[in-house]
């Protein structure tokens, strides 16, 4: 008979088989190899207590800290800490009691009592029998918090945050799963009035200074009202000469990687230099705007004021706002020094020739900028400079709705520990995520830090574009599924920015509705479009780059009859594209838009090339290419005023580069 103590050896024994020399417990407790005898080493600590601070050991930098230089004075860690807290305390300053929170750095939950340490409160001057609670209360910071320690908060402390099976943290945002653009308001003072795009069109509502006032008021007392509030400080933008330093500072662990992983991470050492930001996020999302406030028409804001440097989050908490209210501050910023900022993916082939991919939400940059054959620069936000591009952002964010392994299998592989997945449906057991399920939303998102992607490029820079292609998801199916452009038309077609997809599938709406918004990125540029097509314009006719026009969206007839394209099929038309097989085709030209279609393509049944070959109703076909072919033009009809650059032969081939019928 087998006894107890030998059935546990034998199963243990047969878990570790890999190891060389297998260690059996027997009943006296003590541990013996097969060679030698080791009697247990009783462990270091008297109580648990003490235990379990063995558990966590300091965390050393990898390279040795330089000690900070403040007026060519070395400066002691500890005068730096306080540095640090000073300057978090300034950003968190009320304006109206003009002093900052106190503040303190570290888990609430992790300290027994309140810190008997010096008031790192900030003030411009003292403030006369100004006492308030708020005063009286430490605020606790925590500080750049690793993924683990973020993990652990939002498990901890927000509801609906679980890890999946595959390691990644899924979150709810709450009411709102995406963005709120109507609600988004930008400080209109001296300087912004002249700089910034104004008006019918313009994503730019405005908004008076002392109204921000208010609301970061707002959002500030929301914030240093909590116990303990999160601050992150990163950067933006590869482009080591034109690197922004951010601060974000938010409530939620959720918000807190969100931005870890989609923000350029700072070194242990570029932290402790890190000083004051360039430009500070107050993430009040779980707190309403009030409404009674001037300029409010929900009790969502979204405040940009570029003179204070500052934006103002209240009344949401989908976390791609903070993303695209930078990428905002980025679309200002950088045209002021002759770089385009671009809402575009940007790879490299092993030659270092470069593709951008333009497009609207959901039309592929990330799945086709994700090219496993390919050095991924970036997924959505980059800068075209004199020195070539570089990518804004040090993350991806990739939609999943129906995200397949075989399909797209590098981002299926960055869904692991440390990506935050937003609004997805898991299995309760076993916590599987059904990609399927739109139960919560259709914008379902996963954010990674960009080297989970194999491939990426780190620094994220690369020379100049070889190739830019143009997305849209065409969903009423008359766009080719390639075409080439020529320098008119690659700009018709970026002021433009097209797209049509199926808005609110549930609710039996089966008309694909055509959006267009300039630049492919409308909500976020700050000038005028033709300020960012100008500059376009010069870049690519410099550089020779060649356009092109891709449709992602249907074949075969609109949405209700047509398909999607199938995948593999684009994929095939971006290889050709990106080795210069395609620029080599024979091309035709088609009715209506004028696009030069290739008539073969590797890979690409050819009929499919031009769309009228996939419509059984020949009538059909040609009555939506004239509609989508209005649609443009009454687009159009708003740039028709607007010089494009200096060039005024440019600007009349751009006019003439739209439908013609
Ligand atoms: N032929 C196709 N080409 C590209 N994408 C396709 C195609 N067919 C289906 N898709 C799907 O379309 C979606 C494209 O979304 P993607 O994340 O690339 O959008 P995006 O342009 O990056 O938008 P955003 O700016 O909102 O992040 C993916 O879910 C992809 O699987
Ligand atoms: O910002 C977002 O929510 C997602 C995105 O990339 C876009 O819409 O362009
Ligand atoms: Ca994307
Ligand atoms: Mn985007």
């Amino acid at each position: 008979m087998v006894s107890w103590n030998q059935r546990r050896t034998v199963s243990f024994n047969s878990s570790i088989s890999s190891f060389s020399s297998s260690l059996i417990l027997e009943k006296d407790g003590v541990e013996r190899s097969g060679k030698c005898r080791i009697h247990a080493t009783p462990v270091k600590a008297q109580t648990l207590d003490e235990l379990h601070s063995l558990q966590k050991k300091k965390s050393a930098p990898t390279t040795p800290i330089k000690s900070p230089h403040v007026f060519g004075v070395a400066v002691s860690e500890e005068e730096r800490q306080k540095q640090q807290l000073q300057s978090i305390s300034a950003s968190l300053a009320s304006l109206t009691r003009e002093t900052g929170p106190k503040v303190v750095k570290g888990d609430p939950a992790r300290q027994a009592e309140t810190p008997k340490v010096q008031q790192h409160t900030h003030h411009h001057h003292t403030p006369a029998l100004n006492i308030s609670d708020s005063g009286l209360k430490f605020t606790h910071i925590l500080y750049n918090l690793s993924p683990a320690e973020l993990y652990e908060q939002a498990i901890k402390y927000e509801k609906g945050s679980f890890i999946t099976s595959s390691g990644a943290l899924a979150t709810l945002s709450g009411a709102k799963t995406g963005r709120s653009p109507r609600d988004k308001r930008v400080v209109r003072d001296e300087i912004t009035e002249e700089d910034l795009w104004w008006g019918k069109g313009s994503p730019n509502i405005e908004m008076d200074e002392q109204t921000f006032l208010i609301n970061r008021e707002r959002a500030v007392d929301y914030l240093c009202s909590l116990e303990k509030v999160f601050v992150n400080d990163q950067f933006l933008n590869w482009d080591p000469n034109n690197r922004i330093k951010v601060r974000i500072v938010s409530a939620r662990a959720y918000h807190s990687l969100f931005m870890h992983n989609m923000c350029i991470r700072p070194t242990t050492e570029e932290l402790e230099d890190f000083g004051t930001p360039d430009f500070t996020i107050y993430n009040a999302g779980q707190f309403p705007c009030n409404r009674y406030t001037h300029y409010m028409t929900s009790s969502t804001s979204i405040d940009i004021n570029l003179g204070r440097r500052e934006m103002v989050i209240l009344g949401t908490q989908y976390a791609g706002e903070m993303k695209k209210g930078l990428f905002g501050v980025m679309h200002y910023l950088m045209p002021k020094r002759q770089i385009l900022s671009l809402h575009s993916g940007c790879n490299m082939g092993k030659e270092g020739d470069v593709a951008l991919f333009f497009g609207l939400s959901g039309t592929g940059k990330t799945t086709l900028s994700t090219d496993h054959n390919r050095y991924l620069i970036g997924d959505d936000e980059h800068c075209w400079s004199n020195h070539g591009v570089s990518n804004i952002e040090g993350g991806c964010y990739a939609k999943c709705i129906d995200l397949s392994r075989e399909k797209e299998p590098d981002i299926w592989n960055a869904i692991k520990f440390g990506t935050v997945m937003e609004n997805v449906v898991f299995e309760e057991h076993t916590r599987e995520v059904d990609y399927t399920d739109k139960s919560v939303t259709e914008n379902t998102r996963a954010a990674y830090p960009i080297e989970y992607i194999p491939n990426a490029k780190i620094p994220c820079v690369g020379p100049h574009p070889k190739n830019v292609i143009l997305l849209a998801c065409d969903a009423f199916g008359v766009l080719p599924p390639v075409s080439k452009l020529n320098l008119a038309q690659t700009m018709y077609h970026f002021i433009s920015g097209y797209t049509a997809l199926v808005a609110g599938t549930e609710d039996g709406i089966k008309e694909p509705t055509a959006t267009f918004s300039a630049c492919f990125g409308a909500a976020f540029i700050m000038l005028h479009p033709t300020k960012y097509a100008a500059m376009l314009a010069e870049k690519m006719q410099k550089h020779g780059a060649t356009g092109w026009l891709v449709n992602t969206g249907w074949s075969g007839g609109s949405y209700g009859s047509g398909s999607r394209i199938k995948l593999a099929y684009t994929r095939k038309i971006i290889d050709s594209i990106h080795s210069g097989a395609l620029l080599k085709a024979e091309y035709k030209k088609t009715e209506v838009f004028g696009l030069e279609i290739p008539t073969e393509l590797e890979g690409v049944p050819s009929e499919i090339l031009d769309p009228v070959n996939t419509w059984p109703d020949k009538k059909a076909h040609k009555d939506t290419l004239l509609k989508l072919g209005g649609l443009f033009r009454k687009n159009f009809e708003v740039f028709t005023n607007y010089k494009i650059g200096t060039d005024s032969n440019l600007t009349e081939e751009i006019l003439a580069a739209g439908p013609n019928f």
